[in-house]
C-alpha cells in the first residue's frame, strides 16, 4: 500500500522502482522542497526486525563520501517499525535496465559508465568502506551519462565493531569474487571484481558466469574457472581483464581501474573532438550525442581524476588505449542516436590519432578492414564490429635499440635516490625523441632512462613502445598510441629510484586542451637484455588536475 507521508516529512508522489527490499518511493520533501528517493530498509537473511543500525551505516558510509558517483543517502527515518532510508532522487535506469532494453552496450559507453563508477568506489575504498554488492543493478546512469553507484546497504566500513564478525553470506553471487566463493571475506579487491563483471555483462550482454538454477553452482564455477573470455569487448577487454584477475593481490586496484577506464573514455573523446573538426556535417549531428558524450560523462564524473593521463608507460596497462573506437559507421550511428537514452556515449568512427591526411586514409583503411581483431588477452576471439577499435598490424617501425638510452649499471644493484626534475622538458617545449636528448648526468641508470622515456612520449611513440616491457605491452599498440594521443606533452620530476628496480616519478601532463593533470606514478623497471631498461609495469599513486 502506498503510504502519504514518510516521516511527517517525505510527501509520496509516485513508486519509481522495486528492489529485492520493497519498493522505491519518489517523494517531495517538504521541508526543502526538493525530490528525493525514499526505500524501505528490508530484512536481511537471519534479520527478523528492520535493521535501523545497518540503515544508518548505508547512511553514514555514502553521506560521508559526498562524491558525485556515489548516491547519497540523506536521512534516516524510522515510523511504526519501518525503516526508510532518504536518498537523493537519481532520474535514471539502471545498468541492469539499461541491458534489458539494448542487449549490451558499446566499450566506449562501458568504459565511460564504469570510469565514473570506479571513482566512487574508489573515494569510498580510499575512506574505508567497501560496498560488498557492486552489480548492474545498483549502478544508476543518468539521461546525460552520469553515473552513480547506490545501495551500500551492505556496506562494510573498516574497523565497525558491529560487522567486523559478520559472517553473513550477502551480495550478489553472479558478481561475487573468486575469493569470496572460496569462504574468504570481502575486501576491497572484491569490489573492484564486481565491478570489472558488471562492466563484463555490460559489454556482453550476460554475466561472465552462466546463470544457474543454483546459486551454489555458480559459485562452484567462479571458485573453479576463469569467466569465459569476452567476446564483444574491443577496447575494454585488457581493463577487463586487469579487474578480473583472479588473484586479489595482483588484481587492480579500484584507483587503477577508474584511471585505466578514464583513459579508455578519454581516448574515446579526443577522437571525437577530432572528428567532429574534420567532418562538421558529421560532427553537427554528433555534437549533441558524441562530443557531449564520453566527455561529459567521463570527465565531468570526475574530479579527481579528470583525465588522468598516468602510465606513459600504459599503466593503464590495458586501459590506456582507445586507439580509436567504434564502427566506420560511427559518425551515423552517433547521429542517429540522438534521441537514445546514452547518445553521448555512442563510439565514433574509428580513426587514427593523427590529424590531417591520414585520418582519410586511415578511415578508408577501417572500411577494409571492418571487423578484423587482432587482439585477444582473455584468449578470446572478438566478433564485434567495435573490434575494430583493436590494433590490426603492430607497429613495424619500432627501433629499440637506436632509441633507449644506452648503457646502465647492473640490474640489481639498487641506485641512489635522486631528483631528476631539471632535465626534464617543459609542458609548453614540444617533446624531443630520445636520440636528440641530451645524456643527463649519470647516463645510463634508471633515472636517466626514464627522463628519456618522457622526453619520448608523446611525440614519437614509435621510440616509447620500444621502451616498454612485454607487461605494459599487453594493453596493444592501439591503446598506447591511443592514450598519448590527448597529450602535447609530459615532464617527469621527483624520479625517485627504489629498491627492486622501481622507481617513482612524478609527472605533468599537458593535455591537447591545455588542461594539465599531474600524477605520481611508481614504475617497475626490468633490464632489456642489452645493458638498457625497459618499463614493465606502472600504478598511479595520486593524480590531480593542475
Ligand atoms: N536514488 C534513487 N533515485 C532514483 N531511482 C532509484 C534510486 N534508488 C533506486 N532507484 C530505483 O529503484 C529500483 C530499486 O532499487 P533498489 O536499490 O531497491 O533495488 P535493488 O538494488 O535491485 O534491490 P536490492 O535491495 O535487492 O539490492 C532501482 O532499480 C532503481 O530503478
Amino acid at each position: 500500500m502506498q503510504p502519504d507521508l514518510i516521516g511527517g516529512r517525505y510527501r509520496v508522489e509516485r513508486a519509481i522502482g522495486q528492489g529485492g527490499m520493497g519498493t522505491v518511493w519518489l517523494c517531495r520533501d517538504t521541508t526543502l522542497e526538493r525530490d528525493v528517493a525514499v526505500k524501505q530498509v528490508g530484512l536481511l537473511p537471519g534479520e527478523s526486525v528492520p535493521d535501523s543500525a545497518r540503515a544508518l551505516r548505508e547512511a553514514r558510509s555514502s553521506a560521508a563520501l559526498g562524491h558525485r558517483n556515489v548516491v547519497t543517502v540523506f536521512d534516516i527515518v524510522e515510523e511504526q517499525g519501518a525503516v526508510w532510508m532518504v536518498m537523493e532522487y537519481v532520474p535514471s535506469r539502471t545498468l541492469s535496465e539499461l541491458l534489458k532494453e539494448k542487449g549490451r552496450l558499446t566499450p566506449a559507453e562501458v568504459a565511460a559508465i564504469g570510469a565514473q563508477v570506479a571513482d566512487g568506489l574508489a573515494a569510498a575504498h580510499a575512506a574505508g568502506t567497501t560496498h560488498r554488492d557492486v552489480k548492474p543493478g545498483n549502478i544508476l546512469v543518468r539521461e546525460d551519462g552520469v553515473a552513480k553507484i547506490g545501495d551500500f546497504g551492505i556496506a562494510r566500513t573498516s574497523g565497525d565493531p558491529a560487522l567486523t564478525s559478520a559472517s553473513l553470506v550477502t551480495g550478489t553471487p553472479h558478481y561475487f569474487a573468486p575469493e569470496l566463493a572460496t569462504g574468504s571475506d570481502s575486501g576491497p579487491a572484491s569490489d573492484v571484481w564486481a565491478l570489472g563483471a558488471s562492466l563484463y555483462a555490460a559489454v556482453e550482454g550476460r554475466p561472465p558466469y552462466r546463470a544457474q538454477t543454483n546459486p551454489m553452482a555458480v559459485l562452484h564455477e567462479i571458485a573453479q574457472h576463469p569467466p569465459d573470455p569476452p567476446q564483444h569487448a574491443g577496447v575494454l577487454e585488457p581493463a577487463l581483464k586487469r579487474m578480473l584477475d583472479r588473484d586479489p593481490r595482483s588484481r587492480w586496484s579500484m584507483t587503477d581501474a577508474a584511471h585505466g577506464l578514464h583513459r579508455i573514455a578519454e581516448a574515446q573523446t579526443e577522437r571525437t573532438r577530432e572528428q567532429t573538426a574534420a567532418f562538421p556535417a558529421a560532427g553537427a549531428a554528433g555534437a549533441a550525442g558524441v562530443a557531449g558524450a564520453v566527455g561529459a560523462a567521463a570527465a565531468g564524473s570526475s574530479d579527481d581524476h579528470a583525465a588522468s593521463g598516468a602510465g606513459g608507460a600504459g599503466a593503464a596497462g590495458g586501459a590506456g588505449s582507445a586507439g580509436g573506437a567504434g564502427s566506420a559507421g560511427g559518425a551515423g550511428a552517433a547521429g542517429g542516436a540522438g534521441a537514445d537514452h546514452l547518445r553521448g556515449l555512442e563510439p565514433e568512427p574509428r580513426r587514427r590519432r593523427r590529424p590531417g591526411p591520414a585520418l582519410l586514409a586511415a578511415l578508408a583503411l577501417l572500411l577494409l578492414i571492418g571487423g578484423l581483431v587482432g587482439f585477444s588477452l582473455l584468449d578470446g576471439g572478438n566478433d564485434d564490429p567495435a573490434a575494430s577499435e583493436q590494433p590490426v598490424t603492430p607497429s613495424p617501425t619500432a627501433k629499440k635499440s637506436s632509441k633507449k638510452p644506452s648503457p646502465s649499471p647492473s640490474s640489481s644493484a639498487p641506485e641512489p635516490t635522486q631528483d631528476a626534475t631539471t632535465s626534464a622538458p617543459t609542458p609548453s617545449t614540444p617533446a624531443k625523441t630520445a636520440t636528440s636528448a641530451p645524456p643527463p648526468a649519470g647516463n645510463g641508470s634508471q633515472a636517466s632512462f626514464l627522463q628519456d622515456y618522457y622526453a619520448t612520449v608523446p611525440a614519437d611513440t614509435d621510440a616509447g613502445w620500444a621502451m616498454l616491457g612485454p607487461d605494459e605491452q599487453s594493453v596493444g599498440r592501439d591503446s598506447y598510441d591511443g592514450f598519448w594521443a590527448t597529450y602535447q606533452s609530459v615532464r617527469p620530476s621527483d624520479i625517485q629510484l627504489l629498491d627492486g628496480n622501481a622507481a617513482e616519478v612524478t609527472l605533468t601532463y599537458t593535455q591537447n586542451d591545455g588542461g594539465v593533470v599531474v600524477e605520481r606514478q611508481r614504475l617497475q623497471l626490468i633490464p632489456d637484455g642489452e645493458g638498457g631498461w625497459l618499463i614493465n609495469d606502472d600504478t598511479v599513486l595520486s593524480s590531480r588536475s593542475g
